[in-house]
């Protein structure tokens, strides 16, 4: 070693400050990059929050004591721990339940909430793509069931379950193009959008959009060009470019982003009527005149680490569920009505 760190004197010992909470996690090991950073667990700490991997293979109730449960678990035996742990311990915030998240495992079902949304809140022209959900071979082929749908159309596996194979997709130009395709399944209308996707990420309160880029427009044109391949499989948004070699690299860097007070109300009416604290939702723009916007995707607790500054809002959120728990937990012992941080 060079002389220079022998000649220094050793720091003084910092002292962190006493961890008061512990906020329990649950997910996938290949997850868990994705959100439980070190900046996110120093900033915790620097809050008197202590991040705690829970093993899921173990009673929950022997683990802890937590002041907080957050989790991307989807089985059933999952399930069951988390119905024994809050049985045990009501006071316990566990972000989320499990039947709201359920709600968004399903892509048949995922969408419905859009039009709960337009019920209730007052955004303009918003909607989901018509699709329907496909449960057999037989259906592929049933005018009845898929001939109120025009092409193109999205294939999307019906189950999400957060393995690579509930991410592959097939664009559909024209109906021999739905022959080699794998039911249960949803097919969704393609929507000509600019190839530029607004991704809302939602934590608690906060609702953060985001720029991406998406598959680009279908020509009419295309529709009818019958020596072109009549579905099209893709994986994800970056390897579009074997999709449409035509696709330009930086198509939608100067899209306009949605109106701040639109992304604002859209996220806040789907946390409420989810019921959800930690999701994210894919919204485009479609290119009929009106601009009308769609949702067309609704993420449980995706990978907040690619939002910049998720720690703030992450350890935020959790102050804010912690202290919302403790006072609902006062409230009660007082004989008051319970307040509500949601
Ligand atoms: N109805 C649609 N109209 C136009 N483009 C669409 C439509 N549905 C999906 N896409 C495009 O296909 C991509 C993948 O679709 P989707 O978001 O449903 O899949 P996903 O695998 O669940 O994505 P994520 O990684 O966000 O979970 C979208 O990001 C968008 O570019
Ligand atoms: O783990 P599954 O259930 O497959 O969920 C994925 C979501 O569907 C994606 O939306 C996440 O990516 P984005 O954060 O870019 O939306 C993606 O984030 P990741 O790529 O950081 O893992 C996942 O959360
Ligand atoms: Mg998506
Ligand atoms: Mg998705």
């Amino acid at each position: 070693m060079g002389g220079m760190a022998a000649e220094q004197e050793a720091p003084a010992p910092t002292r962190s400050p006493p961890h008061t909470y512990t906020i329990g996690y649950a997910m996938q090991p290949d997850k868990l990059d994705t959100v439980i950073q070190p900046s996110l667990v120093a900033l915790a700490a620097e809050r008197g929050m202590r991040l705690v991997a829970v093993d899921p293979s173990r009673p929950l109730v022997d683990q802890g004591p937590f002041h907080l449960l957050i989790h991307k678990l989807y089985d059933e035996a999952w399930r069951a721990q988390l119905e024994a742990f809050s049985a045990a311990h009501p006071a316990v915030p566990v972000v989320d339940p499990p039947a709201a998240i359920g709600r968004l495992l399903d892509r048949g079902s995922m969408l419905d909430v859009v039009s709960e949304l337009n019920a209730t809140v007052r955004v303009g022209s918003l909607g989901a793509p018509r699709q329907v959900a496909i449960d057999d071979a037989a259906s592929l082929t049933d005018p009845g069931v898929v001939g109120a749908l025009q092409f193109p159309l999205i294939a999307k596996p019906l189950d999400v379950d957060g393995s690579v194979s509930s991410h592959a997709m097939s664009l559909i130009y024209r109906r021999a193009g739905l022959s080699v395709l794998h039911p249960p399944l949803v097919l969704q209308e393609f929507v000509n959008h600019g190839g530029v996707l607004f991704k809302i990420y939602v934590i608690g309160g906060h609702a953060t959009c985001v720029r991406r880029r998406s598959l680009p427009d279908v020509p009419a044109e295309r529709l009818l060009h019958l020596e072109g391949d009549a579905s099209v499989p893709f994986h994800n948004v970056s390897s579009l470019t074997t999709v449409h070699a035509d696709t330009d690299d930086d198509v939608g860097d100067d899209a306009e982003m949605p109106p701040p007070g639109f992304v604002e109300e859209v996220g806040r009416g789907l946390r409420r009527a989810l019921g959800l604290q930690l999701f994210n939702f894919d919204m485009i723009r479609g290119r009929k005149a009106g601009g009308q916007y769609f949702i067309i995707d609704i993420n449980y607790f995706p990978g907040f680490n690619k939002l910049p500054g998720y720690e703030i809002a992450l350890t935020d959120f959790f102050d804010e569920m912690i202290r919302g728990a403790a006072a609902a937990t006062r409230d009660e012992a007082n004989g008051t009505q319970a307040s509500n941080v949601v």
